[in-house]
């Protein structure tokens, strides 16, 4: 290679390498080997607790949106997982129909109020309860906890460096937003330029 081709990249190597490199880095069940497809007439489904016998079980009846992967210390993740996947839905489609007698609420002071399951520990639903709080009326769920299929997929990541404060190594950080970025869901150390512009935007209008 001649010296112009080593200072503008150019030669036989001129093409980018898209091979994915950090396929050995593990974010989530629902996203390591590939982002199940979102079902655009999906009309919701069933989320079901870990437990084997009188499992808590949550109806919703349409799609979710917003799906993300989230690293902050509150969300509910699959056991090994470094992030969680969770969604929101209006509050109006979210049910629990079965053994709701088996939820308890995590933590009374949070902004999301997480339903758990006592026996299992799996998030069922997180509610707001706030009503002057930007996400008032949506509820956060888990959609991997249906056995349907056609689910929003998750199209970004928030609260990456969060996942600090649960014990990963920093030294592990950028290995594990390569692999995000592989897998399509842009890092963020919030959430996404849209919810946090939404957020803003309340903010905006209760000052106003
Ligand atoms: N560093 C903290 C961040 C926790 C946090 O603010 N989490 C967000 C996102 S949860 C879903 O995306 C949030 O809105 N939390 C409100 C709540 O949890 O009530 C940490 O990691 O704990
Ligand atoms: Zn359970
Ligand atoms: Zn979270």
């Amino acid at each position: 290679m001649g010296l112009l081709d080593n200072l503008f990249g150019g030669g036989s190597n001129d093409t980018a390498d898209t091979t994915p490199k950090y396929t050995h880095v593990k974010i989530h069940p629902q996203v390591d080997s590939g982002i199940p497809p979102e079902d655009p007439n999906f009309g919701g489904g069933t989320l079901r607790c870990q437990c084997q016998t009188n499992p808590v079980v949550v109806e919703i009846s349409g799609q979710t949106a917003h799906n993300h992967v989230c690293g902050c210390t509150k969300c509910w993740k699959p056991k090994g997982a470094i992030f969680s996947q969770v969604a929101v839905t209006p509050r109006s489609n979210v049910k629990v129909t079965e053994n709701a007698d088996k939820l308890g609420i995590v933590d009374e002071n949070a902004a999301i109020q997480r339903h758990a399951c006592r026996d299992c520990g799996t998030h069922m639903v997180g509610r707001i309860e706030d009503t002057g709080h930007p996400f008032h009326g949506l509820d956060f769920v888990h959609t991997e906890l249906s056995a349907q299929k056609g689910w929003a997929a998750p199209t970004f990541a928030a609260f990456v460096s969060s996942i600090i404060e649960a014990g990963v190594d920093p030294s592990r950080m950028d290995e594990i937003r390569g692999r995000l970025t592989e897998l399509g869901l842009t890092p963020y150390d919030c959430l996404s330029p849209p919810l946090m512009d939404l957020i803003a935007t309340h903010v905006a209008k209760q000052k106003a």
